[in-house]
């Protein structure tokens, strides 16, 4: 069976994401990490997702890298391509999602892309081409204090043509709610007026099912995960009772790795912060001290791990460790030593504790932030992953394909998602489940 769907996604977070909805509505779906030619793929999928970690490096690395991963998902046979971005739209001022939507524009011989990062299951609407974040405007929401990706401008046309070579063009609610011939309508006269991006509007799931039955016929499509959905609704006609139930049903099949679990949470965003004091008076919990990263290293790690193991032994909760801080602090350390140089010493000290705990024993991480998760997931050298059962819309349990001594649990939880309780919510599932 040649391949419905592939997903090139710019985080790792927002991969299991789309694989999770993927799943959802009723595609056979592998997550892989490090793809090359020859990867192992496990029984015939109808939907590959390829996790990179490029939404803040340099444009040009992050075009190579998702122009290579479209090469190696057209080899398996893609028939269509989803370019996943955040539901945030996150990016830097300098892309990548412009870039990197031109470029596979250009590789698949394509005049026309949509611009669908809505997810409003998660609160993300697009009302006339503006970004909301339940009743913020993305610039007015949490977003503005973005450690890496701080979104100052909620207006999806303004952004992406800052970002790209082409021009954008709106398709609002009214033409969406009309259906999937009104949108299709409306895209062919976008392409032949020379628009490039059509920025649709979407207030609900059902305005992605739309988006979905409308695209059917474009070799590439870009957003968020909720386009993911609408697409794979559309490929598999699945019902709103079938979506719901693979949401929300315990997977009675799935059983998690035995061993320890550790929560790491690398985010700063508000739901991130709401969750980590949530889970504090739950479990024991250390705080990571910036300065210590940069100055000590690798002494850091080991005594930050050496606490960790001791931790797992004496509770049930899982022992945080947490470098989640408010806006303020966040900028005092970027002030003091550089934003780009605190974040890649964070996300390596989380990678290196991932690697120390792992071979200490732990088997099951759940990790929160996007760069944070990537860090973490290449750390623990993971090729790939099935994808399990969702602790919360967009944040499914996920194993490694490893059978082996090697094999771990992830739940990689975007910054904004899940709900306060997310940390316990995930280990509940785990009990009464190990194999
Ligand atoms: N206390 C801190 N000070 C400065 N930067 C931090 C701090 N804690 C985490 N970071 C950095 O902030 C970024 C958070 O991004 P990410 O992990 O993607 O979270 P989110 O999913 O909320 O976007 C990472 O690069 C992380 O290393
Ligand atoms: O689309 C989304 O919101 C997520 O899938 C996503 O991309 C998460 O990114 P982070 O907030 O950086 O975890």
């Amino acid at each position: 069976m040649p391949l419905r769907l592939g997903v090139i996604a710019d985080d790792f977070t927002g991969a299991t994401d789309i694989a999770g909805f993927l799943v959802a509505a009723g595609l056979r779906t592998v997550q892989l990490n490090d793809p090359r030619p020859g990867t192992y793929l496990p029984a015939d999928p109808d939907a590959v997702v390829i996790s990179l970690k490029t939404r803040s490096i340099p444009a040009a690395d992050a075009v190579a890298q998702s122009l290579a991963a479209c090469r190696l998902l057209e080899e398996l046979g893609a028939e269509r391509i989803v370019f996943k971005y955040c539901s945030t739209f996150d990016s830097t001022a300098e892309g990548n999602i412009g870039p990197v939507t031109d470029a596979l524009l250009d590789r698949l011989g394509e005049d026309l892309t949509v611009v669908v990062p809505a997810l409003p299951v998660n609160g993300r609407t697009v009302y006339q081409g503006h970004l909301f974040v339940y009743d913020q405007l993305l610039h007015e929401s949490g977003m503005r204090d973005h450690p890496v990706t701080p979104m100052r401008d909620s207006n999806l046309l303004r952004l992406l043509e800052a970002q790209s070579t082409g021009r954008a063009r709106n398709i609002p609610y009214t033409v969406v709610s009309a259906g999937p011939e009104a949108v299709r309508e409306a895209l062919a006269q976008a392409r032949r007026d020379g628009v490039r991006y059509a920025v649709l509007d979407a207030l609900d799931m059902s305005h992605l099912d739309t988006i979905g039955a409308a695209t059917a016929d474009m070799r590439l499509v870009t957003g968020g995960s909720g386009l993911g959905s609408g697409i794979a609704r559309a490929l598999t006609g699945a019902s709103d009772a079938s979506q719901d139930a693979a949401q929300h049903a315990p997977e009675k099949s799935w059983s998690f790795t035995a061993g320890h679990t550790v929560v790491l949470s690398g985010s700063c965003s508000e739901m991130t912060r709401r969750q980590v004091a949530a889970y504090r008076p739950l479990a024991p919990s250390l705080t990571v001290d910036v300065a210590e990263v940069l100055g000590r290293g690798a002494d850091y790690v080991a005594e930050v791990a050496a606490w960790a193991e001791d931790a797992q032994r004496g509770t049930e909760s899982a022992p945080l460790v947490s470098a989640t801080a408010p806006p303020e602090e966040v900028r005092g350390w970027q002030d003091r030593y550089g934003a780009a140089r605190v974040s890649a010493a964070v996300e390596e000290f989380f990678g290196r504790l991932a690697s120390a705990l792992h071979a200490r024993g732990t088997t099951r991480f759940i990790t929160a932030g996007g760069e944070t998760s990537g860090a973490v997931t290449q750390a623990l050298e993971v090729t790939g992953f099935e994808v399990g059962p969702q602790i919360a819309p967009g944040v499914p349990w996920t194993r490694t394909l490893d059978t082996g001594a090697d094999r771990v649990d992830l739940a990689l939880k975007s910054g904004n998602f899940g709900t306060e309780d997310f940390f316990s919510a995930a280990q509940r599932l785990v009990t009464g489940r190990h194999t």
